[in-house]
């Protein structure tokens, strides 16, 4: 669903949840449901190939002025003789990364906001000091000086990660630093969700919303080590737009809190969907007033 009335067609966004949640199936249930996930590529490649076929001729008619800075005219442009796998004009790997990147982009974000909003219409104090730490410390060059801001919105994702779980499946046997022996192949399910919210790694008051926890002594943000805040994943594979996403998420709310105030509708249900995103089934009502 989309918040503008004059967006077009949402095509892309359908298909990405369909996707998501399909692969949430194959992943943990390990039956697909493979109609969503083929109707869902079907309409990926409609709308990527319209795209990449469009930006190609734009770009044999741009003749030799500097190319457009977007990725799929930086994957079109790839020298495709570097690589083995790759052939000229191969649009399926430019459609394969262009969608990874606005798939790992795009829900995880907005996931990570609504519950952001739904917890601090739960901890008004939070967002007092949110809306404090805005209008003492704004600086558009630095938004580092957002500690509070920034420590809600790690706190937020602490309980509620937009990637709750992560599937790992060992190439060779192999015996984890627990003693644990695991067999090639084998499945291993990290529950994100649930690692956030165990005592035995965050103290007694796991379960609490406590943005403070994230902040040090000197009044610095508080670094945890990512294999115990795995939100983002840890190791190679982590995260490639970690920066990019807290940056985003900052300048999103900070323009939302400085310029609005909203509520959040009593007695709605507040359910996530089974999906690998955790994305709230039935959205989030609000009712918006612009703050004059
Ligand atoms: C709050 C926002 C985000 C969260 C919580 C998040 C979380 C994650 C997690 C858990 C993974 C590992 C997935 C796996 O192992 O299967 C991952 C991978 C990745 N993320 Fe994000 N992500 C966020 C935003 C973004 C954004 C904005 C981008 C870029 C536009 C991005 C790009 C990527 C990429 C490219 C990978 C794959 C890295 C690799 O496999 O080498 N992410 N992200």
């Amino acid at each position: 669903m989309s918040l503008s009335t004059e967006i077009p067609g949402y095509e892309f966004g359908e298909a990405a949840d369909f996707s998501e949640e399909a692969i949430f199936y194959r992943h943990l249930i390990g039956v697909g449901i493979e109609r969503k996930i083929r109707s869902a590529s079907e309409i990926f490649n409609i709308l990527f190939g319209k795209i990449i076929s469009s930006r190609r001729k734009e770009e044999i008619s741009r003749g030799k002025k500097e190319p457009r800075i977007d990725a799929v005219t930086y994957y079109m442009n790839v020298d495709t003789t570097k690589y083995k796998l790759l052939k000229p004009g191969n649009d399926t790997f430019i459609r394969d990364v262009v969608l990874s990147l606005l798939l790992a982009g795009r829900d995880t974000t907005s996931s990570a906001l609504t519950w952001f909003f739904w917890l601090l219409s739960k901890h008004p104090q939070v967002m007092t000091k949110i809306r404090q730490e805005i209008n003492t410390n704004f600086d558009p060059t630095d938004l580092e000086k957002l500690v509070y801001l920034h420590a809600a919105l790690l706190e937020s994702m602490r309980l509620y990660p937009p990637v709750p779980f992560n599937h790992k499946s060992p190439s060779k046997s192999d015996v984890l630093p627990s003693g644990h022996r695991v067999e090639v192949e084998s499945k291993i399910v990290i529950c994100i969700y649930a690692l956030g919210r165990m005592r035995s790694v965050w103290g007694e008051d796991a379960s609490e919303f406590k943005p403070e926890r994230w902040i040090s002594e000197n009044g610095g943000l508080k670094r945890e080590p990512s294999s115990k805040y795995l939100v983002f994943n840890a190791g190679p594979r982590t995260c490639l737009g970690k920066h990019l996403a807290l940056l985003q998420m900052k300048m999103v709310a900070m323009e939302i809190i400085q310029k609005y105030d909203f509520k959040v509708v009593e007695g709605q249900k507040i359910e996530p969907v089974p999906s690998i995103i955790l994305r709230k089934k039935h959205g989030l009502k609000v009712t918006v007033t612009k703050n004059i």
